[in-house]
């Protein structure tokens, strides 16, 4: 069983309540003014609950934490946060109140206690600076104690299941230490020169943010590994997802790797706004028995916020998907002279193709497609423009789902069904963040409504009229599209749909009807575009009606896999 047991107080208002309407950039105010006014508002504490053992057996929470207007500046003169850290915060960062997640797990996490801590709350809540300021603490409390000169000691690791999401959270520390010039804050992430990480690591580093893959390559250098020797804290970020099947191994070398955490008292912290039965049951390979999980998510709700309106549009077809992502965006400028949209799209080739239709229309704010298949640089580029723009479209895999604090993000669109619950979740948490509002959209066909039916049943959908006046557009776009691009995408579409054929309850050939026609009037090709025959082997797809299959290519039958295949988001 996943949750602590929840008490029946009311919900606790968040940063701020759904009708007002103040401009949507003034965060901390935002904040400040809610917290300040969640006294006439009854609160539900956060749910705490003591670990008796690594798998939970449905134990209550042994305690609630109040949730007072707790302010940063309440602190002072307890000798439990750093005053220059406390200063950091009001003064250079200007949160001057905790947030919900903050002041449920601030005390817990903080030296002397140091509690081992499993935490949950919705996403754009501060996740972040709650995992970040105790981390930060312990770092400066310990660090006199700490004898050895010439030779780095990392005092804090965080494990970020992204490398933009890495580069965020190492920004975050880097504010959080500003005051602090002599603690340096590195990087271990994929995609960029790792020499040079090696060399700033090495020359000194308090606190690393890394991505698992590249992390486990750091560790077999020696020098790097001693590094570790006195560990104090371990955080996951999105722990939900580093312990998903697509991480666990790696996470289990890399701690495997790491000294006893009994023998040097490390601290672990794992946290997500998505916590799934397989965290529970994995939760000890970085928590002690005994763990407290702490959740701010209300009893039976959701972790999506209420205040959010989420718009279902449903389409008839496949082919009608690009012309409702156009209406949905031409609406959106209707509403907003800036607007800031992510269209969250299923693969990579998708992503480039709705990015491409949406690029081509005079009347779009710049686009831009960001996805695994994008050079580091480039990816680190988009990231950062996004970041800074008042009115701009983003096209994205999953790659940014997670974690990523784009200010001012006014709509996501979801495109497609998402791999599953958490990932919808996680996206929709780009928009509405700290406080400020944002909707939903989620664009599905007829033959995909049985996810939000059975899936996402606890949310309550606003259906929504699909606008494809825009159908003459797209397909005059698609029509001068390179066409070895539209066969990629046809192939990524099959595949795609192929892994959620369960949910359909299509047969391989009812799957490729489908494909076929949005190969034919949503990609405008003329014939159905070939596939190679190791690609639907691969695909599981021998030998199904429908499909043109040719011979693989000379570097296919080599026993290689050919460019630009495959399935990556
Ligand atoms: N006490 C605070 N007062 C006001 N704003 C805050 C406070 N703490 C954090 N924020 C801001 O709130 C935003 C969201 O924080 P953060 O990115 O940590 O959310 P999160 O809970 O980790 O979200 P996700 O689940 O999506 O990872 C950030 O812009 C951050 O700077």
């Amino acid at each position: 069983m996943d949750q602590p047991r929840h008490s029946n107080h009311h919900r606790r208002r968040g940063f701020r309540g759904k009708n007002n309407t103040r401009p949507r950039r003034a965060r901390t105010d935002e904040h400040r003014t809610d917290a300040a006014s969640s006294q006439t508002t009854a609160a539900a504490p956060p749910q705490v609950r003591q670990e008796e053992d690594t798998v939970m057996t449905g134990a209550t929470p042994e305690a609630t934490v109040p949730l007072d207007d707790a302010k940063f500046s309440d602190l002072k003169g307890s000798n439990l946060v750093h005053p220059t850290l406390i200063e950091t915060i009001t003064n250079d960062l200007k949160f001057s109140h905790m947030t919900p997640v903050q002041a449920a797990t601030l005390h817990d996490l903080l030296p002397p206690s140091r509690s081992d801590c499993l935490v949950q709350a919705k996403t754009g809540t501060g996740k972040t600076l709650a995992f970040l300021l105790p981390a930060v603490q312990t770092l400066i409390t310990n660090h006199r104690n700490q004898a050895e000169r010439g030779s780095p000691v990392v005092s804090l690791l965080v494990i970020s299941p992204t490398r933009e999401l890495a580069m965020q959270i190492a920004q975050e520390a880097t504010n959080l230490l500003q005051r602090f010039p002599n603690f340096h804050v590195r990087l271990a992430i994929g995609g960029t020169n790792k020499d040079q990480e090696e060399r700033r690591i090495l020359q000194s580093c308090n606190v690393l943010v890394a991505t698992p893959g590249r992390l486990l390559d750091h560790m077999a250098n020696e020098d790097i590994l001693y590094s570790f020797r006195s560990l104090e804290t371990l955080v996951l970020d999105e722990a939900d997802r580093l312990l998903d099947m697509g991480f666990s191994k790696a996470l289990r070398e890399i701690v495997g790797k790491l000294p006893n955490r009994k023998e040097v008292n490390r601290q672990g912290m794992l946290f997500s706004a998505t916590i799934a039965q397989h965290v529970h049951q994995a939760a000890d390979l970085v928590l002690s028995p005994g763990y407290k999980f702490i959740s701010t998510v209300p009893a039976g709700e959701t972790n999506t916020h209420q205040r959010v309106p989420q718009l279902l549009v449903k389409v008839d077809t496949f082919s009608s998907v690009g012309a409702a992502v156009v209406g949905c965006i031409r609406e959106e400028a209707k509403q907003h002279q800036d607007f800031k949209v992510i269209i969250f799209a299923p693969t990579a080739h998708l992503a480039d193709f709705y990015g491409h239709i949406v690029s081509q229309l005079s009347d779009m704010p710049p686009v831009s497609t960001l996805h695994s298949r994008i050079s580091q640089s480039k990816r680190t580029k988009i990231t950062n423009e996004y970041r800074d723009a008042k009115s701009a479209i983003l096209v994205a895999t999953d790659v940014i789902a997670r974690g990523m604090d784009f200010p001012g993000v006014t709509t996501v669109v979801q495109v497609g069904i998402p791999s599953d619950k958490e990932s919808y979740i996680h996206r929709l948490g780009r928009t509405a963040r700290a406080g400020a509002e944002g909707r939903g959209i989620f664009i599905v066909t007829e033959a995909e409504s049985w996810f939000p039916r059975w899936t996402l049943k606890e949310i309550s959908f606003i259906p929504h009229p699909a606008d494809v006046s825009a159908l003459a557009e797209v397909e005059a776009i698609a029509t001068v599209m390179d066409e070895t691009d539209r066969a990629r995408i046809y192939q990524a579409w099959l595949g795609y749909y192929k892994n959620h054929l369960k949910g359909f309850k299509w047969t391989n050939e009812e799957l490729v009807a489908q494909g076929n026609t949005f190969a034919h009037d949503g990609l405008a090709c003329p014939e159905t575009p070939p596939i190679a025959k190791s690609t639907v082997g691969k695909m599981g797809l021998k030998g199904t009606r429908g499909l043109v299959v040719v011979p693989d290519p000379p570097r296919a039958r080599s026993g290689r896999a050919p460019r630009g295949r495959g399935n990556r988001s």
